[in-house]
């Protein structure tokens, strides 16, 4: 096998067809379903987001109403799970906690085995119900506090955010949570995704494929990204009474030094988008909407400071973690929580997908070439 047929990283192939959601690099846009995701995160729940992933339409207000029902009716931690979930030290890493809680779900999931069209819906929106408990469970335990039951006359942002604070958020901060649950939502053949259809294409299990595909999700070159850009603003340094423009400069200093060093910074670069992510601009608002409403525009100055500095000397630009992670830790969560709230979101792609894969379903298994000793003989 000739070198140029190695492709690493598998950069540029195409491995199979979807009709979930096309990334367009050239005309920088993103389309789940054939609707652009801006428009989506504008002014669509991720109630009826995950449906249109799901199925393909977005629902009717019938079809709405009877998935918010189950929906709110599964979002309660299960009794097994939350044994699991106590069992893990509560110095383990979330994603840890995520995967493990997954793997529960499935094992103790009465369809567990039954890989039919009704059966795999159904696993999807038992996840994407019973998710979100895990994390709050999770977040609630590293910090002393007892868990907090849903409340079923929330929506799925605002009940989520109440699962995990206590306390009703503030309408423009259960806003800014549900464009960042619209917006990680799905992302055609990422590192996750396709983790998740190569389980399913061996005709795995669902919960197999989702545990596979946090594990993948978990890396800082995929998902951990959004974990690692608050580490480095914690490096810089977070000062609350810094002006925009100290904080800036601060930043810009500090990207020099980590570029000049061929430091990786996470948030920035991407393996499709080379002109930047579609979704950072509405993610990007969110976040100076949140910037605003908790008054803090020295955080706007480090995000800015590190960003020119980027561009300026390498012309890469911010990907969805960079402004995602910020908002997350202006919201109160623990920065090692923000990529489990990826999980949350993601659930819907990676779920539409393995429904997809298994409908048109091919063993994933490329070649290698191989490159050691040659052949030898005792
Ligand atoms: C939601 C998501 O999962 S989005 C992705 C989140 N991940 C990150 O933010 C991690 C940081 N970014 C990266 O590591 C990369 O940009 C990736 C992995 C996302 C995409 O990478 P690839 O397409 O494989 O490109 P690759 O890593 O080879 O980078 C190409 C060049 O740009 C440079 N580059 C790319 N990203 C960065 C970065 N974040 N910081 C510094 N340099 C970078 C590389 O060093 C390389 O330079 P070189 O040609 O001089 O060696
Ligand atoms: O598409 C990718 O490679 C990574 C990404 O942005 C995502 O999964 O949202």
């Amino acid at each position: 096998m000739s070198e140029e047929e190695v492709r690493k990283g598998l950069a540029g192939v195409v491995a199979d067809y979807t009709a979930i959601s096309k990334v367009n690099p050239e005309s920088n846009s993103l389309l789940y379903r054939g609707y652009p995701v801006q428009e989506l995160a504008a002014g669509k729940s991720f109630e009826e987001v995950a449906l249109l992933l799901w199925t393909g339409e977005l629902p009717t207000e019938e079809e709405l109403t009877v998935f918010e029902a189950f929906e709110r009716a599964n979002r309660a931690l299960d009794s097994q799970v939350r044994a699991a979930i106590d069992l893990l030290p509560l110095d383990c890493h979330p994603m840890d906690v995520g995967r493990t809680a997954v793997s529960v779900m499935g094992a103790v999931h009465a369809l567990a085995e039954d890989s039919s069209p009704e059966a795999e819906m159904d696993k999807a929106q038992s996840l994407f119900a019973h998710f979100p408990a895990v994390v709050a469970y999770d977040q609630r335990r590293r910090r002393g506090l007892p868990l907090v039951e849903p409340r079923t006359d929330l929506d799925y942002s605002a009940n989520f955010l109440w699962m995990v604070f206590g306390e009703e958020a503030a309408p423009a901060v259960v806003d800014a949570f549900r464009v960042s649950m619209v917006l990680y939502a799905e992302h055609s053949f990422n590192a996750s995704t396709f983790t998740a259809r190569v389980i399913t294409s061996t005709l795995s299990d669902l919960h197999s494929a989702v545990t596979g595909a946090i594990g993948a999700l978990k890396g800082p070159l995929h998902g951990g990204a959004n974990e690692a850009v608050m580490h480095t603003f914690d490096e810089i340094g977070v000062r609350a009474e810094e002006s925009r423009e100290e904080a800036a400069a601060r930043a810009k200093a500090w990207m020099e030094d980590a570029l000049a060093a061929k430091k990786k910074v996470m948030g920035f670069g991407h393996r499709v988008y080379k002109n930047g992510d579609s979704r950072v601009p509405t993610m990007k608002a969110a976040l100076e909407r949140m910037i605003d409403h908790y008054d803090r525009p020295e955080m706007m100055g480090l995000y800015d400071g590190l960003e020119q500095a980027m561009a300026e000397a390498k012309a890469i630009k911010p990907n969805l973690d960079y402004p995602a992670g910020p908002t997350y830790h202006l919201m109160g969560f623990d920065t090692d929580m923000f990529t489990p709230l990826f999980i949350a979101s993601r659930i819907t792609g990676w779920t539409a997908h393995i429904m997809e894969q298994r409908a048109a379903n091919a063993l994933i298994r490329p070649l290698s070439a191989y490159n050691g000793v040659a052949e030898r003989h005792l």
